[in-house]
């Protein structure tokens, strides 16, 4: 969503204004807005890394798509380690190995075509260098600050679809997932493979739907079966404008996990790669979710930790982020 011009401006001109900068005689319109009171900027900080044009498209759309940032080089990396964890050449600690529910029981489909996702691969040395590629961190720390937490890792390898419709990503918010705030200091990394189109099910987003408040998350009632802890959002208005997000190899979406998003179909024969990581403020705090809608996915998540760690210990929602947060930058000063 655009910003009216003349919004764009006023905003632009506050900003540069509290910066220090007098540039009001600089544009003609400048004695027209001189009424208006100034707005802060809430999602975004000011590092000299994005430019006022592009804080104002993250402030006003919730996400902002940066082209060609993880090298070829990098990309052809992580594939191929990738590769490894499919073929068993490699166990990594607390990495999951997550297939498709339509395949999920079948022994026929085998090494990296069975595989729709790696995720927590941040006890990976090859893979977590993603998360710390400072081309990358440099763009984090304009939505989380100079402590920074690599919160979620994950590899999605979005499979042909099998016919079932499964390999869509029901819409969502990421936020539903996670037990700390404040929500404006979390952002989601995510980069291409490989080219993603709407044939092979790119990213699709609502965009300025970051503004919100989180919505309530249940499975979607699919004909042919939902991933595990797949939830989505039901009563999203379905007449929203929809951005279709289409990449390149190394282009990177930036992401606000209020936004609301998903992923269709992969109508091709070809595996549809993307790596992401979400990251956060270290100086976030943990949240109770008691009575909230994310209990539901809260009991979720610690029913999978009883099954991985037994019923000795008990793991909170809280403590499963806890354990698997790794500080990328500055201290680790609450997560
Ligand atoms: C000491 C530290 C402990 C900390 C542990 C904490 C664990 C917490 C995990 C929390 C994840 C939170 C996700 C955060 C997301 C952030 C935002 C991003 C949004 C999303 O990505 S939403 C999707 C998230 N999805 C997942 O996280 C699922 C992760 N997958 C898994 O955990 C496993 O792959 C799974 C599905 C449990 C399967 O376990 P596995 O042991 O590998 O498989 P089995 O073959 O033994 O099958 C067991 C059982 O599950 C069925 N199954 C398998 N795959 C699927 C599937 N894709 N969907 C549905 N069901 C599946 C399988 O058929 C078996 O069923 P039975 O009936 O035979 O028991
Ligand atoms: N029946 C549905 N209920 C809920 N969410 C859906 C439904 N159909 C699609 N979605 C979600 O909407 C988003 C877009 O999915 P869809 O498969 O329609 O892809 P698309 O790229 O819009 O494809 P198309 O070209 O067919 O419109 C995904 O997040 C998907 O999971
Ligand atoms: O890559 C995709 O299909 C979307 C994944 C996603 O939104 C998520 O895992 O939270
Ligand atoms: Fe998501
Ligand atoms: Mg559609």
């Amino acid at each position: 969503m655009a910003l009216r011009a003349a919004d764009r401006l006023k905003v632009v001109l506050n900003h540069l204004d509290r910066s220090g900068v007098n540039v009001r005689t600089s544009f003609t319109s400048a004695q027209n807005l001189s009424h208006h009171r100034p707005e802060a900027l809430q999602y975004t900080f000011d590092t000299d890394v994005l430019s006022p044009e592009q804080r104002l498209a993250y402030e006003e759309d919730g996400f902002i798509l940066i082209k060609n940032l993880v090298s070829e080089e990098d990309i052809n990396r992580f594939r191929k380690e990738f590769e490894r964890i499919c073929k068993r050449d490699v166990k990594i600690p607390g990495l999951v190995v997550m297939r498709d529910v339509s395949i999920a029981k079948s022994e026929f489909v085998q090494g990296e075509k069975a595989v729709t996702k790696l995720q927590d691969f941040q006890e990976d040395l090859e893979l977590f260098r993603y998360c710390t590629l400072p081309q990358i961190l440099k763009y984090v720390e304009c939505f989380t600050g100079p402590n920074i937490m690599a919160m979620h890792t994950m590899l999605i390898n979005k499979p042909p679809d099998t016919g079932k419709k499964t390999s869509r990503h029901p819409m969502h918010q990421d936020l539903h997932y996670f037990p700390f705030r404040p929500a404006d200091r979390i952002v989601c990394a995510w980069t291409a493979m490989e080219k993603v189109t709407r044939q092979n099910g790119c990213l699709v987003v609502l965009p300025g739907t970051h503004k919100g408040t989180l919505q309530e998350h249940n499975y979607p009632e699919w004909e042919g079966g939902v991933n595990k802890m797949y939830h989505g959002i039901r009563n999203y208005n379905p007449n929203h404008p929809r951005v279709h997000l289409e990449m390149e190899k190394g282009d990177t979406v930036f992401f606000h996990p209020l936004l609301i998003h998903g992923s269709g179909m992969n109508r091709t024969p070809g595996f549809r790669k993307a790596i992401s990581c979400h990251y956060a403020s270290a100086d976030c705090h943990y949240i109770d979710v008691e009575g909230t809608t994310q209990e539901n996915i809260s009991k979720e998540v610690e029913e999978l930790a009883r099954k991985r760690v037994g019923n000795d210990a008990t793991i909170s929602f809280q403590d499963s982020w806890a354990v698997r947060g790794r500080l990328v930058q500055g201290d680790r000063t609450s997560l």
